[in-house]
C-alpha cells in the first residue's frame, strides 16, 4: 500500500462525497457460449460501474452468470458483446499489469507444496527475487491470520485456514482488485462468520476494491458496500443495491432494522427473477 500525504489528499466539499474513481466499468456486456445444445447467454446487456474501495457482491441463483461476469472482468473470459474495462484498460492490459488477485470457490493448493510455497508460487513465475519474496510471504500470512504455517502443508490446515492461505497468495503480489468466487461457500456456518469479520478487517485496512459471489444474502449484506443481484436465462442484473449500512460492522449488526431491510431488498430482487424450473 502506498500512502498520500495528507496535503495530496482529495478536498471534499462539505455536504458531498469525493468524485468516486471507477474502477471496473461494463456497458452492456454480453457473452453468449455456443454448445452443442444452442446458445447459452450466460451474461445479457449487463451494465455495472464498480469504485475505488467499493466491497461488491453478486448473488442470483445458481446459472445465472455470477462466475462467467468474475471471469470477464479478470480476463478468463472475453466476452461477446458490449465493453468492459479495469482501471481504464482492457482485462487483458489490466491482468498483465497485474491489478487483480483472484480466489476460487475451491482453495486450490498443490498439496505437494507448503503453505508457503503456494503463495511463493505465482511470485516464482512473475520473476520477483527470493528475498522479496520471503517478505512478501511472511506479509501475506500476517494479514490472514496464519502467521507461523508457512512450513505446513494444505492438508494440515482446516478448511477454512485454507481457504486463508488461498486468499493471502491473491494478496502476496499487492493487486488493488480482489476477485473472489464464492470463497467460503463450503465452509460451516461459524467459520464463515469469523472470515467473513476477518475479511472486513483486511478489505477497511487495505482499501481493496473487492468482487465477491456469494449465494448467501446475509453474507452478501453484511459484507458489501454494493450488491448486485442477478438473474438467470439470460444472465443479467436485476438490481444494484447500495448498501446504507456503515462501514464498521460487528457480527451483530445483523440484528438491526437496517441490516434486515436491506436483506429483504435483496430477497424481493432474487424471487423476481426467480423461475422455479
Ligand atoms: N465454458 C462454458 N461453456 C458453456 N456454458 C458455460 C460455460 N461456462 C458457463 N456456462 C453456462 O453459463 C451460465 C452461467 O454460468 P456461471 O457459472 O457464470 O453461473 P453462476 O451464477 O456462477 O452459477 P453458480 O452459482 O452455480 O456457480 C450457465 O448456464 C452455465 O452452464
Amino acid at each position: 500500500m502506498t500512502s498520500n500525504a495528507p496535503n495530496s489528499l482529495p478536498q471534499e466539499i462539505p455536504g458531498q462525497s469525493p468524485a468516486a474513481e471507477t474502477v471496473i466499468s461494463a456497458q452492456n456486456l454480453s457473452l453468449t457460449f455456443e454448445t452443442a445444445d444452442g446458445p447459452v447467454h450466460a451474461l445479457k446487456d449487463v451494465s455495472l460501474d464498480i469504485n475505488k474501495g467499493d466491497f461488491v457482491s453478486f448473488i442470483g441463483p445458481s446459472g445465472c452468470g455470477k462466475t462467467t461476469f468474475l471471469r470477464v472482468m479478470a480476463d478468463l473470459e472475453q466476452p461477446t458483446g458490449g465493453q468492459i474495462s479495469v482501471n481504464g484498460v482492457s482485462p487483458r492490459e489490466a491482468r498483465l499489469n497485474r491489478a487483480y488477485g483472484y480466489v476460487f470457490q475451491a482453495a486450490g493448493l498443490y498439496p505437494w507444496r507448503t503453505i508457503g510455497g503456494n503463495i511463493r508460487l505465482p511470485l516464482e513465475i512473475m520473476g520477483y527475487d527470493k528475498a522479496d519474496q520471503a517478505e512478501r510471504v511472511t506479509r501475506v500470512l500476517e494479514m490472514v491470520d496464519l502467521a507461523g504455517f508457512e512450513k505446513k502443508f494444505p492438508w494440515q490446515l482446516s478448511g477454512g485456514m485454507q481457504q486463508r492461505a488461498s486468499i493471502a497468495r491473491a494478496l502476496a503480489f499487492d493487486a488493488d482488485i480482489l476477485l473472489m468466487d464464492e470463497p467460503f461457500g463450503a465452509l460451516d456456518e461459524i467459520v464463515r462468520d469469523h472470515l467473513n469479520e476477518q475479511l472486513l478487517d483486511l478489505w477497511a485496512k487495505t482499501g481493496k476494491t473487492i468482487g465477491f459471489v456469494t449465494h448467501s444474502i446475509p453474507e452478501a449484506v453484511f459484507l458489501s458496500t454494493k450488491i448486485v443481484v442477478m438473474s438467470p436465462r439470460p444472465g443479467r442484473v436485476t438490481d444494484v443495491i447500495e448498501s446504507p449500512l456503515p462501514k464498521e460492522r460487528p457480527l451483530e449488526i445483523r440484528d438491526t432494522p437496517e441490516f434486515l431491510e436491506v436483506a429483504h431488498r435483496v430477497r424481493e430482487g432474487l424471487r423476481a427473477g426467480h423461475s422455479y424450473d
